[in-house]
């Protein structure tokens, strides 16, 4: 058993453990795939990419100008250089013949680099002046030091350096690295399935009438968003409700095929007692007590699935706003190690608050804040105002979270709080 279950009333988890809890039982999946790399955008690299060749391959100019050797520069008078008559090196097209000391030869941006050249000067800088024997550079003392303009030869990445790991989650500057490296197919992990359902007998879905006591529900639209974003495969199993014989059909479809069944509502100390029961004869799950707001109530453990294969279950609570704080706080970056990748934290902004927050040690607080930049040019932040966990919308209002941590106390007006922005949480 993950944890004790029911715990019992203040015995509370605090969030870091809880998130140690999960960490501790996950085993990520190993199957792997070769994707052409244009369709590996999101996907998580399964093994180290090593650099096949150095990039650049040559040393090249970074300018339009003159290439020379840096050792003609003369520190205190002006320099003046014979330019090769008639010859323009072009990137792609190396130049054949030599250029002796005393000489220089015009350049384009990305050419290779002459041989025994060793330093650029860009266009602007020279005074070009023709004679009968071809043009005379000429440049002023001081403008250059020997070297500079000159793009070295793996310089962004060498022959054999690992270019990227596995592990990586693969965003658009990867691909284009990988491209520039020639390569052409990945190993990356197969996606991770997630199978998602939302649990109750008051929900009713889109396009269904809403009965007296219903309500829509939110939960999968705002979780598949969440899963989209992660690049996962979303199973969509709709709606189940309240009864042993629904959740066991559903489960048993879950379980036929996907790697997470990701739920929301009658995880709290309701009357869902079958849902104990039948989840501990289908799997070890711990149903715990959360340190947080919101977000008390959360279930988690493995899930007994088809073919051997082990199914790890994140039932989060019912209200919408806990539903979504919870993904992000538990189950994003577990669904990320799930999936094969080495998740880095997210990234935390200090930000000044503008109004006192009451809080009181003991438990986390994320509580829906709008970051702004203030007339200092620094970060401040204001909450959205209703805090409830029912109340999506100051999800909606807001660009952020406002953690306050679980020994942190009241929040005095101007004190610096951490922040997550929501763009930082994709
Ligand atoms: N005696 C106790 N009561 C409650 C506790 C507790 O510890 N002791 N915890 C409270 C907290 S905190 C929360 S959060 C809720 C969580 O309960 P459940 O996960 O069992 O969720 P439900 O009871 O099914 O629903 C709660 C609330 O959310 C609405 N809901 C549920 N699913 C959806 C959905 N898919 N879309 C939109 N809204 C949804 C549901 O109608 C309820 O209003 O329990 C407290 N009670
Ligand atoms: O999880 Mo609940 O109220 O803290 O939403």
């Amino acid at each position: 058993m993950l944890g004790p279950s029911p715990l019992m009333a203040g015995d509370e988890l605090p969030v870091a453990e809880a998130r140690a809890r999960i960490h501790a039982a996950l085993r990520p999946i190993t199957d792997v795939q070769t994707l052409p790399l244009r369709q590996a955008l999101g996907r998580i690299l399964a093994a180290d990419v090593i650099s096949p060749i150095a990039v650049p391959a040559h040393d090249n100019s970074a300018m339009d100008g003159y290439a020379l050797h840096g050792a003609d520069l003369l520190a205190d008078a002006p320099t003046a250089l014979r330019a090769l008559a008639g010859v323009t090196v072009f990137a792609g097209t190396p130049l054949a013949q030599p250029v002796g000391r005393g000489q220089c030869v015009r350049i384009m941006t990305g050419a290779v680099m002459p041989e025994g050249l060793d330093t650029v000067v860009p266009i602007e800088l020279c005074q070009v002046a023709a004679d009968a024997a071809g043009d005379v550079v000429t440049l002023k003392p001081g403008v250059l030091k020997p070297g500079e303009n000159r793009r070295k030869r793996g310089e962004d990445l060498a022959l054999g350096q690992p270019a990227l790991r596995a592990g990586h989650l693969l965003r658009p500057a990867d691909l284009g690295l990988l491209a520039s490296l020639g390569v052409a197919e990945l190993q990356v992990f197969r996606r991770l399935k997630v199978a998602l359902f939302s649990t109750g007998n008051e929900l009713r879905t889109l396009g269904q009438p809403l009965e007296e006591g219903c309500i829509y529900d939110s939960n999968r639209f705002s979780l598949m968003g969440a899963l989209e974003r992660l690049g996962v495969e979303v199973l969509d199993l709709g709606l189940v409700a309240d009864d042993p014989v629904a959740l066991n059909a559903t489960l048993d479809q879950a379980l036929a095929h996907a790697d997470v069944v990701l739920t929301s509502g009658g995880v709290s100390m309701g009357d869902a007692d079958y849902t104990r029961d039948l989840l501990a004869a289908r799997g070890e799950v711990g149903f715990w007590k959360v340190a947080m707001r919101p977000g008390r109530p959360f279930a988690f453990g493995p899930l007994h699935a088809a073919a051997g294969r082990t199914a790890w279950l994140f039932a989060l609570p019912g209200n919408p706003v806990a539903a979504l704080v919870t993904f992000y706080a538990f189950a994003r970056e577990a669904l990320l190690v799930l999936a094969g990748a080495t998740p880095r934290p997210l990234p935390v902004l200090k930000a000044r608050s503008v109004a006192a927050i009451r809080k009181r040690p003991g438990r986390t607080e994320y509580q829906r804040g709008i970051v702004s930049l203030g007339d200092d040019g620094r970060w401040e932040v204001r909450l959205t105002g209703a805090q409830g966990a029912g109340i999506l919308r100051s999800m909606t209002e807001a660009n952020a979270l406002v953690v306050l941590g679980h020994e942190q106390g009241a929040v005095a007006a101007g004190d610096e709080v951490a922040v997550w922005l929501f763009d930082g949480l994709v």
